[in-house]
């Protein structure tokens, strides 16, 4: 923890190379605890690999043998992931401060702009709460064919998108950053500077690729496309449903609990109820205005600057990703039903 929470002082100082002890994990209780660790491992491990301009291709004992027992036990990669910058990364600056006094307990060095990006994606998962809630409510709804349950469900689905919208908002207050923290969506997975990956010294003999970090990563807007029955094209597709391998294993199975559920498209198309229909159409629209705004919000602060700095225009997953955003975007669109 110590090492993790002085991060950006140790990588710009080049001091993140000297010997750490093995640290047993025996003593982590409990998943928070666990989710704590897998956050602090990572970003040291981020760290380490990219200190300086030297690439490390072998990541020491040390940090490898307790990452990888942790990821494991967590069901998540050995690399630092959207949940460990956003969902394991925040403390109230107060004991009993509200949401706005939130701040971050591990960044990189450059450290406003990662904290802003972190602490901004935290809020708009917050508000994403409500609506992935009033999940398990729909279905029940469906079950007992309860119209009227259905419906405000929904409404609280489109309340919940309509709140992550504009949480979405305060990114411009804290949008100091030309790109997003490099450290964050650094991969070691069709990454031409690590070509065949990076070793897990003590624990595999042969170098493995991981993709690095991006709030593709977020269950949140899966769970929603899901719900709805939103599909994408199938490369698309893939890319997301990968996405998925880096995520928290609970987030994983509920995503895919919702996917293999019984169809809520098919249930109001069924049901011939035009307040029903209106209501989900608002989920639909909701979640199309939303990432309208999510591509604005990437053209304004990564390709308009990339392009200035004449950079390669590629997402931290490495997609051409603004036609990317788009394509997902106009899927979404389609998703409306006939009055
Ligand atoms: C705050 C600034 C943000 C920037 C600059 C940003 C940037 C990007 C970029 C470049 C991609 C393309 C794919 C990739 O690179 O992996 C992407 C995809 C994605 N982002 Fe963001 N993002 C931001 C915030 C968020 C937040 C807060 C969320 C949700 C909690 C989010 C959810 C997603 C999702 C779900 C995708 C996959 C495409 C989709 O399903 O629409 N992003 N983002």
């Amino acid at each position: 923890m110590r090492l993790a929470a002085d991060l950006p002082h140790l990588v710009e100082g080049g001091q993140l190379r000297q010997e750490m002890p093995l640290l047993s994990i025996q003593q982590l209780q409990g998943h928070r605890q666990l989710c704590l660790a897998h956050a602090a491992l990572g970003f040291i491990t981020m760290g380490y690999a990219w200190q300086g301009a030297g690439r490390q291709m072998s990541l020491p004992r040390a940090l490898a043998v307790p990452f990888c027992a942790i990821s494991e036990l967590l069901g998540m990669p050995p690399i630092l992931v959207y949940a460990d910058c956003v969902l394991a990364n925040w403390k109230k600056r107060e004991p009993l401060g509200c949401v706005e006094n939130l701040d971050v307990l591990f960044s990189f060095p450059g450290g406003e702009s990662n904290k802003g990006f972190f602490l901004v994606s935290l809020l708009v998962e917050l508000a994403a709460a409500s609506g992935i809630k009033a999940i398990p409510t729909i279905f029940n709804a469906m079950l007992h064919h309860d119209l009227s349950t259905l419906q405000t469900a929904l409404q609280d689905v489109a309340a919940s998108l309509r709140k992550m919208r504009d949480v979405f908002t305060l990114v411009h207050k804290v949008a100091m950053w030309l790109f997003l923290p490099s450290c964050f969506g650094s991969s070691w997975k069709d990454n031409p500077l690590m070509p065949e990956g990076l070793v897990y010294e003590g624990v595999w003999d042969h170098p493995r690729q991981y993709a690095g970090g991006s709030a593709a990563q977020s269950s949140t807007i899966q769970c929603f496309d899901m719900l709805l029955g939103i599909h994408h094209d199938p490369v698309d597709e893939e890319y997301l449903i990968c996405m998925r391998d880096y995520m928290p294993a609970a987030h994983r199975a509920f995503i895919q609990a919702v996917a293999s559920g019984p169809s809520l498209r098919q249930f109001v198309l069924a049901a011939g109820d035009t307040d029903l229909t209106a209501a989900f159409n608002k989920c639909v629209s909701s979640l199309v205005a939303l990432r309208s705004y999510h591509i604005e919000v990437v053209v304004k602060y990564i390709t308009i600057p990339a392009g200035q700095y004449q950079e390669e225009q590629k997402g931290t997953g490495g997609t051409g990703f603004i036609q990317f955003l788009k394509a997902i975007r106009d899927n979404t669109q389609k998703a409306h039903l006939a009055d």
